[in-house]
């Protein structure tokens, strides 16, 4: 089982060392806590939390918020911590197997089942990848109209798929220099924000908490498919948790705040919301920093894209499939124009919520924990197959099929047909989705629960 045969390094990891062009290599042990915080804290940062911000505030139908902004910011704060805690779960078995986050799966699903998964996971994060290229240029428009949005579609998509070649290099840029320059940018523009006039951030309701804290969990949990991309090279799976939980949570805190306040100082105009950035000394400066940086999330996309299709084609190699990548993604921020596709990349994601549930609770207290039974008459059965002939395992599928069931009765989300058929089922059942339900927590841990008692039942 190749999560028990993974070698650690004898000699301790190279410190240049980049990643091997196909998945039949092994991964080094190349990152440190230090590194993979400074990736995750580069990922929290998103010019999506300053034009998404109001999502905390539970706009109604009509978009107007029924949270204040001191709400929306506890919902958030609430929402984040959770979702840092399940990205830090995620994150783990990547550096305790080596193994990438599509692979994982095989020995969650069977190999054959996790092409479903990886399909889905690949047609997000081509999507989102788009969605980056797209931001990019129009922040970066925004910044300096000298240039048309298409001239900075092709540079950001060159740049995004520089970076993908060197996938680890690219972490430790992030590390040495990017990261400080963000910091410094948020701390700037706190003090500048402060010191405007802010409208009184108590008015309005709490009614909706869970919905503000959903919103937030969701934008961290979006990030669970792809964080043992990048942990497989972690040397270990406590920093691994560590980096992900503490770095992600920590700046996609601030990145909220920082949206919200600038919403209050445009009275909740979301579309206005990088005006109070512009418009303070040396503004466009520092933004020029945040809409430079994004490239680490277009790279994060693109690159886990390669590693997700490797999961398909193990001998595929990565520096192809990236520049296949960043072109195609270059080529669809061009042509479309995919405001609506949002409502679709929360649906994907909500497939992988309940999928956390199934493979944290197998990992950590079902068949993955192989370490609690090495010497044990257990350790035979114990450990996940993560092998190209790994069998199929129906159980672990229902169970996830569960959380899946419960997350759209809670949340169908914003696809209108979609949400439509789940509403039909709500009226079935006689169930009325409350205020208070979490679809994010539910389905995490009711699907977490049925994978334990089927793994359970399996052993008698
Ligand atoms: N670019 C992105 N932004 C936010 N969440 C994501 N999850 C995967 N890619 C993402």
């Amino acid at each position: 089982m190749t999560s028990k045969a993974e070698p650690r390094p004898k000699n301790g990891p190279r410190p240049h060392a980049e990643v091997p062009f196909t998945l039949e290599e092994p991964a080094p042990k190349a990152l440190g806590f230090w590194d993979q915080g400074a990736f995750w804290a580069n990922l929290g940062v998103s010019l999506f939390a300053f034009s998404g911000a109001y999502t905390v505030l539970a706009p109604d139908e009509n978009g107007r918020p029924t949270l204040s902004i001191a709400a929306g910011i506890v919902a958030m704060v609430v929402g984040t911590v959770l979702g840092g805690l399940m990205l830090g779960l995620a994150a783990a078995p990547g550096a305790r197997t080596g193994q990438p986050a599509m692979v994982l799966l095989r020995g969650l699903f069977g190999a054959r089942l996790s092409y479903v998964p990886t399909v889905l996971n690949i047609a997000q994060l081509i999507g989102w990848g788009t969605f980056e290229l797209i931001v990019i240029a129009d922040a970066a428009r925004t910044l300096w109209d000298g240039i048309p949005r298409w001239g900075y579609v092709i540079a950001a998509g060159i740049l995004t798929t520089a970076l993908t070649i060197w996938p680890l290099g690219s972490v430790r840029l992030l590390r040495r220099y990017v990261t400080a320059a963000v910091m410094v940018a948020l701390v700037y523009f706190y003090v500048q924000l402060l010191r405007e006039p802010l409208p009184d951030l108590t008015v309005g309701s709490w009614g909706g908490f869970w919905i503000g804290a959903d919103a937030a969990l969701a934008v961290s949990i979006s990030w669970v498919p792809v964080a043992a991309d990048y942990t497989r090279h972690a040397r270990s799976a406590r920093g691994a948790f560590g980096a992900a939980a503490v770095g992600y949570s920590a700046t996609q805190i601030f990145a909220y705040v920082l949206g919200l306040l600038a919403l209050a100082l445009v009275a909740g105009d979301s579309s206005k919301v990088f005006d109070p950035f512009l418009g303070v000394t040396l503004g466009v400066l520092f933004f020029a920093v945040f809409v430079l940086r994004e490239a680490d999330q277009s790279f994060a996309n693109v690159y886990s894209t390669a590693v997700s299709i490797q999961n398909l084609i193990p001998r595929a190699d990565r520096r192809v499939l990236t520049v296949a990548l960043g072109a195609g993604i270059t080529g669809l921020a061009l042509l479309l124009d995919i405001g609506d596709y949002a409502a679709f990349l929360s649906l994907i994601g909500s497939v992988f919520v309940p999928m956390l549930g199934v493979l944290a609770a197998d990992f950590f207290l079902g068949r993955g924990r192989w370490r609690a039974a090495i010497g044990t008459a257990d350790a035979d059965r114990l450990g996940w197959d993560t092998s190209r002939n790994a069998p199929s395992r129906w159980g672990m599928i229902a169970a996830w099929a569960i959380g899946f069931v419960a997350y759209q009765l809670i949340y169908p989300g914003g696809v209108s047909w979609w949400a439509a058929f789940w509403q039909d089922v709500q009226g079935a059942l006689g169930f009325t989705p409350q205020t208070w339900m979490s679809a994010s927590l539910f389905s995490f841990l009711l699907a977490g629960l049925a994978a334990i008692l089927v793994g359970r039942l399996r052993r008698r």
